[in-house]
């Protein structure tokens, strides 16, 4: 079986408090978007894993299609496959491509295995292997609270705009960027939020990592400001950086300079 792992953007993303657990919990808007993976499941005698494209960090244990893999074997004693992952979506972008690898290999096995799970039975094992890992098990907007990791779907659609995503050829850690932030209490009307315009959000929106994060990475400013020059309606960073996109009414052409970066542009479906 192939499937398409997505990556996700944050269209905007508050953090609430810090939590006696070490995690923060935040209201942000998780928006799905076509960069994807492409993840091959077949089965197998033995448990393999291979990978292409981009160069993974880490050891196969902690690569996060294995630990769900291990999870719904620990659970329902499924057999043993082999899991190839060609690796498209920036690591350490901000674009979740680890949480959804991980939410796509899930339904994957489930599918495979006939397992009587459906997609909300599979949120306890997504939870247990990233906090924005559940919000792929559903194609569609949603708003997250907590670690991320309570969903409530949210009626918005994007389709028609043209969206671009621009990842500067340099990661910034999750964890690094919690620790830079200070957490206010905060209450967002998501709803109310997106009743209104698309060019009016630049001034009601926002992404607290952007405050600790840009005056390090003063080229993630740079970007953003690049975006609204050429005509976005809304650009932001996505989550904790350092993925910065931006939403347009019309197909627009990128810098001759991006072509150093990694970048990924078209209309959203
Ligand atoms: C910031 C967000 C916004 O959508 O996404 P990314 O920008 O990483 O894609 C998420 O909160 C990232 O979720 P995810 O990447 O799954 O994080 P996890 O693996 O659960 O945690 C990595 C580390 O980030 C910190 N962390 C994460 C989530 C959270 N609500 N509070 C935290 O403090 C913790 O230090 C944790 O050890
Ligand atoms: N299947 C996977 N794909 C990518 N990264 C993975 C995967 N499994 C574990 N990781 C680890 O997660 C880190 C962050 O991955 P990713 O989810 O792409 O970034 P972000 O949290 O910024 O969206 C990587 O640097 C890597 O060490």
């Amino acid at each position: 079986m192939i499937l398409f792992p997505n990556a996700k953007i944050n269209l905007g993303l508050y953090i609430t408090e810090k939590r006696s657990d070490g995690f923060h919990n935040l209201s942000t808007c998780f928006y799905p978007v076509p960069w994807s993976d492409i993840l091959e499941i077949t089965p197998h005698d033995t448990f393999e894993f291979s990978t292409s494209g981009l160069a993974i960090s880490g050891a196969l244990e902690t690569n996060l299609c294995y630990r769900a893999f291990m999870l719904l074997k620990e659970a329902f004693n499924i057999a043993p496959v082999h899991i190839h992952l060609h690796k498209v979506i920036p690591m350490g972008a901000g674009l979740g491509g680890g949480s959804s690898d991980a939410a796509y290999t899930l339904m994957g096995l489930r599918d495979m295995f006939k397992l009587p799970l459906t997609n909300e039975d599979l949120i306890p094992f997504a939870q247990k292997l990233g906090s924005d890992c559940a919000f792929f098990l559903f194609n569609q907007a949603q708003i997250g609270t907590e670690k991320g990791d309570v969903l409530t779907p949210l009626d918005l659609s994007l389709t028609g705009k043209f969206l671009v995503m621009v990842y500067p050829n340099f990661g910034i850690s999750t964890q690094e960027a919690y620790a830079g932030v200070k957490p206010k209490k905060a209450r967002k009307n998501w709803e109310k939020q997106f009743a209104k315009p698309l060019e009016t959000w630049k001034e009601t929106i926002s992404n607290d990592f952007e405050n600790s994060l840009f005056p390090a990475y003063p080229q993630l400013a740079e970007i953003k400001n690049e975006l609204y020059a050429m005509g976005a309606q809304y650009a932001a960073m996505s989550g904790s950086g350092s993925t910065i996109f931006g939403l347009f009414d019309q197909e627009v052409k990128l810098p001759e300079s991006w072509k150093a970066f990694q970048t990924w542009s078209g209309l959203l479906p």
